[in-house]
């Protein structure tokens, strides 16, 4: 969960003019900056906002806090539960953003397949990963399980919707970004 407010430090005038509303999965893997960009694209543009670590079922937040990686079996029906945001969102029409590791491509097939979903990939090295995790506290997922998070990533290939963006520089700096990406993506 982001602690920095990205939205905050962006100025007005640079605001949401010509970004149409988009359906937006951040994802990558755990500590990347998902939540922190998710919630800065939400609150700048007036999207939807959902965390997609809110939609595991217990037993999957009792796994990985226990620092026992997740099985396919085990995304399944949170993967359901994201994608079935993802549809709601999309019925109404207004641009929406989810965060969700996707970490492999079967599981983007599975959120996007006939939604027009975006992937917004925050690309970020292991090492400045391991010490964001290390830094974070009052989240359940363990820096222990970073190696097979980063292990069970499949980065998303050319043929895939993908926004990919650096997830190093400063909140806000991505935030305006990624803004800048959208309003040229039509
Ligand atoms: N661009 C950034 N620069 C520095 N720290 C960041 C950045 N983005 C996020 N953080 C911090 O790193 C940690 C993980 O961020 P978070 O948004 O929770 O990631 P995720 O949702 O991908 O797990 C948090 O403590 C957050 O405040
Ligand atoms: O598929 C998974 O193994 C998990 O979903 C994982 O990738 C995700 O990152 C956790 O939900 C931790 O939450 P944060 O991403 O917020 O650290």
């Amino acid at each position: 969960m982001g602690t920095l407010n990205p939205a905050q430090a962006v100025t007005e005038d640079t605001a949401d003019i010509g970004v149409k509303p988009h359906y937006l999965v951040v994802m990558g893997v755990s500590g990347t900056g998902k939540t922190t960009v998710a919630t800065g694209v939400a609150t700048r543009l007036g999207w939807n906002f959902q965390e997609g670590d809110a939609l595991h079922p217990q037993s999957n937040v009792d796994k990985m806090s226990a620092g026992k990686p997740l099985t396919d079996e085990d995304r399944a029906p949170w993967l359901e539960l994201c994608r079935d945001w993802l549809r709601e969102q999309v019925k109404l029409g207004k641009g929406a953003v989810l965060t969700c590791s996707a970490l492999k491509r079967i599981y983007r097939d599975t959120l996007s397949k006939g939604l027009p979903v975006e992937f917004v990939h925050l690309q970020i090295s292991p090492d400045v990963l391991t010490e964001r995790m290390n830094q974070r506290s009052g989240h359940f997922m363990p820096p222990s399980l970073l190696p097979s998070q980063l292990a069970t990533l499949e980065e998303p290939g050319d043929d895939e919707p993908v926004i990919r963006v650096s997830g190093e520089a400063p909140p806000p700096l991505i935030l305006e970004k990624l803004l800048s990406r959208l309003r040229d993506r039509k």
